[in-house]
């Protein structure tokens, strides 16, 4: 596990959409991983900058985002597809029929996780998978249990989690009560995996799931296990690191 700590978000975000560039210049084919929440918007504004300068093109590139909510619209404000639209989609060439987020609003979940299981199997491995963290040590909405899923499937948020991200919504209790996410299986499957955290409230969780026991109550203790993790750390959340 590479861990790089930042005294500066800006040089964090640069080395984060540095990765990501890199990696679609020399594979433009490249399947991607992609994460919502706070933590990746302005590693999303770099490869909007970058885009915007020719730098990279997404032209050919694969995207699968980890999470959505069940129940929200596409076009509801809060809802994954929404952000993506907001922070990135909106702004690159990547070919909608190649971006993947899974559908909350699929009449049979079930069903909508083993389409998203078969659009993952069929575009083979992903190359890079970029992951935020939770404050429980959840990665996509893979949430803290004794016993963690594989593929795709519907979690139950923990009110912990609905809290933390009632800052997208209006009023708390429009924070859906459920999600579909990939599986920890399939984020571990990722060729690579790169990890961003900020913020001195994240410093304890930092501390457990890199150097803590491996442990299904904390998921992203898991990745200790994954042969090319890189973190992505600025000095708060780096700060409880042994
Ligand atoms: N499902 C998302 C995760 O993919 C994200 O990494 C995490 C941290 O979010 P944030 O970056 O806003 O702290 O929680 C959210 O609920």
């Amino acid at each position: 596990m590479n861990i790089l700590t930042f005294r500066s978000q800006e040089e964090l975000n640069k080395a984060g959409a540095g990765i990501i560039t890199g990696l679609v210049q020399t594979n433009p084919r490249a399947v991607l991983g992609l994460a919502t929440g706070g933590t990746p918007v302005d590693i999303y504004e770099e490869l909007v900058e970058a885009h915007r300068q020719q730098l990279v093109s997404f032209a050919k590139a694969t995207t699968f985002n980890l999470d959505e909510y069940v129940g929200l619209d596409r076009n509801h404000p809060a809802s994954y597809y929404s952000f993506m639209q907001e922070h990135l989609f909106g702004y690159v060439n990547a070919a909608p029929e190649r971006c993947h987020i899974p559908d909350g609003m699929a009449s049979s979940l079930e069903e909508e996780c083993r389409r998203y299981d078969a659009l993952l199997e069929q575009a083979g491995q992903i190359d890079l998978q970029l992951l935020g963290l939770g404050h429980n040590g959840h990665i996509g909405f893979n949430e803290p249990d004794h016993a963690l899923r594989s593929g795709t499937h519907v979690v139950k948020l923990q009110e912990q989690t609905r809290e933390a991200n009632a800052r997208f919504f209006d009023k708390p209790e429009q924070v859906p009560t459920h999600a579909i996410t990939m599986g920890v299986g399939t984020i571990l499957k990722a060729k690579m995996i790169l990890l961003v955290v900020r913020g001195s409230d994240k410093a304890e969780i930092v501390a457990r799931a890199l150097q803590g026991p491996i442990t299904t109550e904390c998921p992203a203790s898991l990745l200790q296990t994954h042969p090319h993790v890189v973190v992505l750390l600025d000095s708060e959340a780096g700060g409880r690191l042994a």
